[in-house]
């Protein structure tokens, strides 16, 4: 069984990122797509990812705008059947709501605090106190709103499990192999943290599509985790 690993797919051009796809796909169980991708190509990298193999679409457009702009972005991108859509849980109760009425197929995920911040960022955009606090405000909310899925950082979701209950998928980036580079990410954990720490999904990006030989990378992760959840089971 393919690993529960979405690998960013975050490729500056169209022919970079079929190779990546297709290096990746026998061995993760998702593709994710992200802005830069999606601004400069739009629905033909979707179908250039779905020839590239048949693993679950996650479209990361992180939509924040007022309810009726974000119900019109979602019922666009609805048409292309992503298995997944984020949107910002700080886009509030009505916005959320407004996505999930409009892509009624496509699982919404919230994404609560991005996994870039740290304390001192969050202080300084109005968020006091620990990130674990707004992340657990953020996904009560969200799920009030019908999101059926959350984004938060591996150290978030234990706690956001306990809160929202075990029907709700948690969806980790701030994913980094031991020796990774962090690069912009703040609040990371390894897979085998991440997992064990409830996530169902594990976004990693960069430590795969930055090696030598993505494929390898991704087959090396997955069979890492595999080891995990024997040691575990
Ligand atoms: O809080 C968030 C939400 C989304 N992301 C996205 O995940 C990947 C992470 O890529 P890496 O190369 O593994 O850092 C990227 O596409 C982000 O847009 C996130 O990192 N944090």
């Amino acid at each position: 069984m393919a690993a529960p690993i979405a690998v960013a797919i975050d490729a500056p051009d169209i022919e970079t990122a079929a190779r990546w796809a297709s290096a990746v796909a026998p061995h993760v169980s998702t593709l994710k797509v992200g802005l830069e991708l999606y601004l400069r190509y739009g629905p033909e990298v979707i179908a250039t990812m779905r020839g590239a193999s048949r693993v679950s679409l996650f479209l990361d457009l992180k939509l924040h705008d007022i309810p009726a702009t974000v119900a019109g972005a979602a019922r666009a991108v609805a048409r292309l059947k992503p298995g997944i859509l984020t949107v910002h849980a700080a886009g509030g109760t009505d916005m959320i709501r407004a996505a999930v009425e409009a892509a009624p197929d496509t699982r919404i995920a919230a994404v609560t605090v991005l996994t870039s911040l740290d304390e001192q960022a969050l202080e300084a955009v109005g968020m006091r106190g620990p990130a674990s606090d707004a992340a657990r405000r953020l996904a009560a909310l969200s799920v009030a709103a019908g999101a059926r899925a959350l984004v938060c950082s591996p150290h978030e979701v234990a706690s956001l499990r306990a809160e929202v209950g075990p029907d709700i998928t948690m969806i980790t980036p701030g994913v980094r192999p031991a020796g990774s580079a962090k690069g912009d990410q703040a609040r990371v954990a390894t897979p085998e943290e991440a997992l064990a720490a409830g996530a169902d999904l594990l976004v990693i990006g960069r430590p795969i599509t930055g090696a030598a030989d993505p494929g390898a990378a991704a087959a090396s992760i997955a069979a890492a985790l595999r080891r995990a959840e024997a040691t575990t089971a």
